[in-house]
């Protein structure tokens, strides 16, 4: 056959698949274009529980934050205090504030009159909007005072001249992207303080790990973000109270942390403290391996997906402008920020044909984020997955587990733990649509202005600004992430290398390899494997039937090594972890053993 009956063969196949994959993304989306689809939302805060209208009380008496008080960094970028001269310093929100009276687009106390507002943008209205854009809202009006003060990132980086407004946005977002990411400095001060910390916890507890997880392991960290740590121990026993109230002493007589707080009974009981040399706020969790599975697993979406870095932090920085990112208030943590972003991209029809390149479609990506959570997801009836090579919409009904006590809940299948909703606790979804639907409006009403100015009435404009709202300290304006090492970042990522390495080596013989042993081959499951294990060990005896009977090499499998095979394994696992794994002591191998041996018909 000729080569060029090949190459058309190849093409029609090409072709074929390309039409088949975009068939099946259409239909993913069209869930949320189902004509009849009928819009609720419109009675959605009489569905607010009593708990919700006691949170949304309480939302309204936040403290303001004070970035620059001794202490407290962890929302420099908060938008809340808007007072340069310190006076409303600690106030308490009231009526007058910029978020309570409806001053920013968003009202938080959305009703019915402020509903009606808004007629001079009544043709981009649709019938189902509950938002409408206040008149300040406008960024090109010449009466206004300048935004150029609220938009550093424009300094230097005029992109009036662009033709395509979705260009001019796509290049607006890479200059707050590289505006707000850490400087050298930043970058060594987090290094400093998880140094330290992990240094003086590991001083206190010889036998524990300290790792770090969450936004700073994953690079997806604003200027005021915190770090999360964990403290996990072969022997699993930190996860109690003492150990709690005995580390958040410790870390007040070693005055390594300030403001520390003890969360003793939530779902997760943590301690919160500023770390202080650099005043980051720390959390510290005890026994949980699974942030540290979900920073590996977030690296990975990162390296395989281009704009996934960009849209989050811009998604993060809206909702923390906006005081919608805190879950304790109802709001969308940063766990559920990526995985919306990231669900949002993997089934974007357009993306996954590889139609466009989404670093050259930043701004029109940005927007149909807004518009898909703002105005077309449907709360009610989708829920989200994001399991590795499965991301796709699930039918809400079919998973009853996901569901929360409102219909309208956000559900974020957890990809390490199906039956765990990761934004539960994010009851505040109506303000959260409806900021998403004001900040479509506003990118595209300010596009459509902007597209009809003249060219020096746009000069020193922005697209982005009221969207991201940045009242924080003036940054350098410089990504220096190449400079220096994320510590966290690279521990993490050698962690993912040694878990590639170890993977290699673990086999169970074929005929009595089971579910459980094929997924828990990481280091991290190893520890989770061996953590079981142990609590199994102190509540019950093994029943025969329920004792392992593995292949060959099982006791690698369960890390449990005896010493004439430890050096073949420790070539090629050398991590500290699974060193420690190895060395567990002798009564545990013991009891391993012997029930192994009790397994034998
Ligand atoms: N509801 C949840 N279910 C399971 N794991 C969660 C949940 N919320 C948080 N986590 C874990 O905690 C980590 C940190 O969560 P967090 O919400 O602080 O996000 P973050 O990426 O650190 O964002 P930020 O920069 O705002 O702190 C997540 O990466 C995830 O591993
Ligand atoms: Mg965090």
């Amino acid at each position: 056959m000729s080569s060029e009956s090949n190459k058309s063969k190849t093409s029609s196949k090409a072709k074929s698949f390309l039409k088949k994959s975009t068939n099946k993304l259409k239909r993913s989306f069209d869930v949320f274009q189902n004509k009849s689809h009928e819009n609720k939302y419109k009675t959605l805060d009489a569905d607010e529980t009593d708990d919700e209208k006691e949170i949304k009380k309480l939302r309204n008496e936040i403290i303001l934050l004070d970035s620059d008080e001794e202490g407290d960094t962890k929302h420099p970028i908060e938008i809340l205090d808007d007072d340069s001269t310190g006076e409303n310093d600690n106030k308490e929100i009231n009526q007058n504030n910029e978020l309570t009276d409806g001053a920013d687009f968003i009202s938080l106390k959305f009703s019915d009159s402020e509903a009606s507002s808004g007629d001079e943008n009544k043709e981009l209205d649709n019938s189902d909007d509950e938002y409408s854009m206040d008149d300040n809202e406008s960024n090109i009006n010449s009466d206004r005072p300048t935004v150029l003060n609220n938009t550093p990132w424009i300094k230097d980086h005029d992109h009036s001249r662009q033709r395509e407004l979705s260009d001019w946005l796509t290049m607006e977002i890479k200059d707050f992207i590289a505006y707000i990411s850490p400087s050298k400095q930043e970058i060594e001060t987090r290094n400093f303080a998880v140094r330290r910390l992990r240094e003086s916890i590991t001083k206190l507890w010889p036998d524990c790990e300290v790792h770090v997880f969450g936004s700073y392991a994953t690079d997806l960290y604003l200027p005021g973000s915190d770090i999360d740590m964990v403290i996990v121990s072969v022997a699993g026993n930190y996860d109690t109270r003492n150990s709690l109230y005995q580390l958040s002493s410790y870390l007040k007589r070693e005055k390594l942390a300030r403001n520390v707080e003890v969360i003793a009974k939530a779902k997760v009981p943590i301690i919160k403290f500023s770390e202080t040399h650099s005043n980051i706020h720390i959390d510290v969790s005890f026994e949980r391996t699974n942030g540290i599975t979900a920073a590996r697993t977030i690296r990975t979406w990162l390296q395989e997906t281009p704009g996934l870095r960009e849209l989050v932090l811009i998604i993060k920085q809206f909702l923390s402008a906006r005081r919608l990112n805190d879950v304790h208030l109802g709001g969308l943590g940063g766990y559920s920020i990526i995985c919306l972003v990231y669900s949002f991209l993997k089934l974007h029809p357009r993306l996954s044909t590889n139609n466009i390149n989404p670093l050259d479609n930043l701004g029109v990506l940005l927007i149909e984020f807004f518009e898909l959570y703002g105005r077309n997801f449907g709360y009610d009836n989708v829920a989200i997955c994001v399991e590795q090579d499965n991301v796709s919409y699930l039918k809400k009904s079919l998973y009853p587990e996901l569901l929360g006590r409102n219909i309208f809940q956000l559900a974020i299948q957890d990809p390490s733990d199906p039956s765990n909703n990761i934004s539960r606790g994010s009851f505040n979804i109506p303000d959260i649509k409806k900021a998403f639907n004001g900040a479509y409006q506003l990118l595209v009403n300010t596009c459509f202005d902007l597209h009809n100015a003249t060219y020096r009435d746009r000069v020193g404009q922005s697209i982005l600004g009221n969207v991201i709202k940045y009242k924080g300290k003036e940054r350098d304006f410089k990504d220096e992430r190449d400079l220096v090492t994320n510590e966290a970042l690279q521990e993490g990522s050698e962690f993912n290398n040694r878990i590639v390495r170890a993977k290699s080596r673990v086999y169970v013989s074929d005929n009595e390899s089971s579910e459980d042993d094929e997924v828990d081959d990481s280091g991290v499951d190893r520890l989770s494997n061996l953590k079981r294990q142990n609590i199994n060990k102190k509540k019950k005896n093994f029943k025969k039937s329920e004792i392992p009977n593995k292949g060959k090499k099982v006791d690698e499998f369960m890390g449990i090594v005896d010493s004439e095979d430890e050096s073949e394994n420790q070539g090629a696992i050398d991590a500290k972890k699974l060193k420690r794994i190895n060395s567990i002591d002798k009564d545990t191998k013991r009891e391993y053993w012997l029930k192994k041996g009790n397994s034998l018909p």
